[in-house]
């Protein structure tokens, strides 16, 4: 089990990482969420013991210690996958996935090279030099070569932040099956909300270095604590909930997601179409109702300007009333 208790760090008087506590099975997979700037790679680097941190990180019964009592930051237990995939440019792929694995049986390193660039779909270009790889294509030697010898614990940092979306679904299913069937411990830093809700087990939420909230995908966004977390897994209205409510102030809100509200004819609530965006499956509409914005999905594009009317569960407007 990774343990973290009463974790923080501060760049020289900067305050980045507030008393930060979690626990995390063997074999679980983490997402880590938040804003830009909230302290998801910090949090990373302090795992891996880049940082002189206050507070203690157990990895099962041993102390990870920092960079005043390891002069090597890092465990051979761990691996940690930064922005910069750090390639050597002369060396071809399969040379940079396999440069941490054994000679001693070519063969095998051999297997084991062409395992991982099948892993992260980079076969044909093996013998390419790294210098000549694009952007997306470097990330996927990299996450191959981090994987050579398979460590207990991996640190994500974006990885799949190059990589072009056809190709980023694919991997990641493949990758993080892989690593489920390895019963590798996976902490992931990411932006995209797919890498939180369909592979995460867990998912921490952080906002200016504090965690405020964890736990499993369905949980968080069925129950958002706050429109914060709720926009971190896409569009969301903060609405007040006195629009809804005839005994509640405008300062309550309520947190409805696009698809949770409805145009209908019989809808309770009367409004006007503002703006329509194509979104591919549905159309995001922009309905002003009193006076605020609502975003609804619609199956439809409407003229702006049209009269609707919106239906909202009521059982879903007492839930997501803050
Ligand atoms: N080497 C550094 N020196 C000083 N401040 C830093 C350093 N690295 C990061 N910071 C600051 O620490 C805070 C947290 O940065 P961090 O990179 O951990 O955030 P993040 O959540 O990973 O951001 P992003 O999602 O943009 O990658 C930011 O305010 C950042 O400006």
């Amino acid at each position: 089990m990774l343990k973290v208790k009463n974790l923080s760090f501060a760049y020289g008087a900067k305050p980045v990482l507030k008393n930060l506590s979690f626990n995390i099975q063997k074999g679980e997979n983490i997402s880590i969420i938040g804003a830009s700037g909230c302290g998801k790679s910090t949090l990373l680097q302090s795992l891996y013991g880049l940082h002189d941190v206050k507070g203690k990180i157990f990895w099962k019964e041993k102390q990870l210690l920092g960079p005043n009592f390891n002069l090597v930051p890092g465990e051979d237990f761990m691996k940690y996958l930064t922005q910069d995939f750090d390639l050597m440019p002369p060396l071809t792929v399969a040379e940079n996935v396999g440069k941490h694995l054994s000679n001693a049986y070519p063969r095998k390193k051999q297997q084991r090279v062409n395992e991982l660039l099948a892993l992260v779909e980079m076969k044909e270009l093996a013998k390419t030099k790294a210098k000549f790889l694009s952007g997306g294509q470097q990330q996927r030697v990299a996450l191959a070569r981090t994987l050579a010898n398979p460590p207990e614990v991996l640190l994500l940092d974006e990885p799949f932040s190059h990589i072009d979306h056809f190709r980023k679904n694919k991997l990641r299913r493949n990758l993080f099956s892989h690593l489920k069937a390895t019963g590798t411990t996976v902490m992931l830093a990411t932006h995209d909300s797919t890498d939180a809700l369909s592979f995460a087990d867990k998912t921490i939420v952080m906002k200016a270095g504090r965690i405020i909230a964890m736990g499993s995908p369905t949980e968080l966004y069925n129950n958002p604590p706050n429109a914060y977390v709720a926009s971190l897994f896409g569009d969301v209205n903060e609405l007040p909930a006195s629009l809804f409510f005839d005994d509640q102030p405008v300062r309550k809100k309520v947190i409805l997601y696009p698809h949770d509200i409805h145009l209908t004819a019989s809808g309770r609530y009367q409004g006007v179409v503002k703006n329509v965006f194509f979104k591919g499956s549905f159309f995001l509409t922009e309905v002003e109702i009193e006076g605020t914005s609502v975003f609804v999905e619609h199956p439809e594009g409407l003229e702006n300007g049209k009269s609707v009317r919106l239906q909202i569960e009521q059982d879903l407007l007492e839930k997501r009333l803050g």
